[in-house]
């Protein structure tokens, strides 16, 4: 079946959080993209929006240089929701007026309704918290518009014009402390866009499984299967398309974790029926990062590496045919973090997209490309994935190799895979897998410390538990473990692993750190 609307579209105006508009959208059934502000009209409609949401951005609108709308969008009959900045450049281009007023407004704030509220805003409490996050203001709404709300610091608030279908709302409907926001965000939809909604797990998957079909044809694909979540969805998917014309490939790259690659031969195997071949690339993987202590290039080697063993599978694989595409579980935040999206930064480059090497030669198949884990994981289930599969904790393509601070060596592989089997034994033991995200432990190879055990000297590395809680692994928080579940680790770690002397926990969310350490 295909998507019942066109896109909803969220024009990207350099927001932090683009992208949980459109899932937010997305949980509202209605299918949404995030294009960047530099999209032209004609680019735009040829995507047959069904609604435009203009996103929040750094700059004033009435900056010079600062990313602009086309006029010609109010006049091309698509409804249209300004958030924040987007709430700014809407009214202006509508005839309001955008100031600083000297009242800014961040985090929390009451936002009081006007007369009967308009669309948006009827029946909700007469003053709700919601989060704003801005210095100017519109100070004057549109003609022909009605405000609907407003705050000490944004006289308009709130403004719709429900004939023309245009709103815009100066609070952030899309964040988790705006409570009203996602029935907001729905009465925008429904009550003034008037989209259809429909698109459910199950029209995600007819949609892609279409898609895969008519992209590979009659040819074959080869999908890179680690036994996490993503890449088994994807192979699931593919499979349903292609049939055993998919074959998948697991690297033993020597930075896995204990156990990892019996339970992707023997469980993943039973569990699915896919064609699995394994290469044991270990060598080549240590070989190729000899020497090598900064994050980027770890990431771009690995990333190159693990495209050359994929190049000798297809040479292997010949006789049965031509593999001309490569499956990859890529998600949306590995593509965002990649600074795929324009304007952008780059955070980090995820092996399976930013650390792709230029001679690529395979056509790439990345059917959950535009998903978020916690709708993978739905698709997961839909396909039939048993939970064992889908729920599991994400683990990083490059593996121990992005958790080792330093130099790569076997050794210290060694040690990094003892002290995180203890750890990840230990918190299974207390029930707390499903809490967690996911724990990296890190080695910091380079870091030593005096200690004294058996009353004697040691002068050994830390160990660092980074357990997070998060949704969509975009933001996280550090996830308050109990004492004695830390303490059992830490015990068991530092008396049986030999080169660890201590152990510490980070208490740092993301923002500002990562997940991972590098
Ligand atoms: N050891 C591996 N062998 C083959 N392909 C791999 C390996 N590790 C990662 N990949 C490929 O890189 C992609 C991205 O890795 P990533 O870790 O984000 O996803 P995943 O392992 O499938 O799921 P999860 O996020 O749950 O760990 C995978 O979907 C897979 O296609
Ligand atoms: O397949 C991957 N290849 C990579 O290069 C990579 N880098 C980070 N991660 C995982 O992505 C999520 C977000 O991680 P960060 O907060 O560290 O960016 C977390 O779940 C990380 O474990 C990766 N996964
Ligand atoms: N978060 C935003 O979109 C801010 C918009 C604009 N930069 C302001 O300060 O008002
Ligand atoms: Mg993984």
């Amino acid at each position: 079946m295909a998507t019942p609307t066109g896109p909803v579209l969220v024009m990207d105006f350099g927001a932090q959080y683009a992208q949980l508009i459109a899932r937010r959208v997305r949980e509202a059934q209605v299918f949404s993209e995030v294009v960047p502000s530099s999209a032209t009209v004609e680019e735009l409609l040829a995507k047959n929006p069904s609604a435009i949401i203009l996103s929040g951005g750094p700059s004033s609108v009435y900056a010079e240089g600062a990313p602009a709308m086309d006029p010609k969008l109010v006049e091309a009959g698509v409804p249209i929701l300004g958030i924040c900045y987007g709430h700014q450049l809407l009214a202006r281009a509508l005839g309001g007026v955008v100031e600083p007023t000297g009242v800014r407004e961040f985090g929390r704030t009451d936002v009081r309704i006007v007369g009967e509220g308009g669309v948006l805003h009827t029946g909700l409490p007469d003053h709700q918290t919601a989060w704003m996050s801005h210095n100017d203001s519109v100070t004057k709404a549109p003609e022909g518009s009605v405000v609907t709300a407003s705050s000490d610091g944004a006289e308009v608030a709130g403004f719709e014009d429900v004939e023309r279908r245009f709103a815009g709302v100066q609070y952030h409907p899309e964040v988790a402390h705006s409570p009203h926001g996602q029935e907001v965000l729905r009465r925008f939809l429904y009550e003034i866009a008037g989209v259809q909604s429909g698109w459910t797990t199950s029209s995600i998957v007819d949609d892609q499984v279409a898609k895969v079909a008519a992209q590979i044809g009659d040819g074959r694909a080869i999908c890179g299967l680690s036994g996490g979540v993503d890449s088994a969805v994807a192979a699931a998917l593919v499979q349903r398309a292609i049939g055993d014309r998919l074959t998948c490939v697991f690297v033993d790259h020597g930075l896995l974790r204990a156990g990892e690659r019996t339970q992707v031969e023997r469980d993943f195997v039973a569990a699915t029926g896919v064609n699995l071949v394994t290469v044991d690339a270990r060598e080549r993987f240590l070989n190729a990062l000899a020497g090598v202590t900064d994050p980027e290039q770890k990431r771009k080697i690995i990333g190159r590496e693990f495209i050359r063993v994929f190049e000798q599978a297809e040479r292997d694989l010949k006789a049965q045919g031509d593999y001309r595409f490569l499956v990859q579980g890529t998600l949306y935040p590995d593509v965002v973090e990649s600074g795929g999206g324009e304007g952008t930064a780059n955070i980090k480059s995820h092996h399976n997209v930013g650390g792709l090497p230029d001679d690529l030669q395979f056509e790439l198949v990345e059917p959950l490309r535009l998903l978020f884990k916690d709708e993978v994981r739905r698709v997961g289930l839909e396909l039939g994935l048993p939970e064992t599969i889908v729920q599991r904790q994400p683990f990083p393509g490059p593996g121990l190799g992005i958790r080792i601070i330093g130099e790569v060596t076997a050794d210290r592989l060694e040690t990094l895979r003892e002290a995180d089997a203890i750890a990840r034994e230990e918190l299974t033991a207390a029930g707390l897998d499903q809490e967690i995200w996911q724990c990296p432990v890190v080695l910091l190879a380079d870091v030593r410390s005096v200690g004294v055990q058996g009353d004697g000297r040691t002068y050994g590395h830390p160990i660092v538990l980074r357990p997070v809680s998060s949704e969509d692994a975009m933001t996280a928080d550090w996830t308050r473990l109990p004492y004695e579940v830390l303490e059992r680790i830490s015990t068991r770690i530092t008396n049986e692993v030999s080169e660890v002397n201590r152990v510490v926990l980070d208490v740092t969310s993301k923002p500002p750190g990562t997940i991972e350490w590098e």
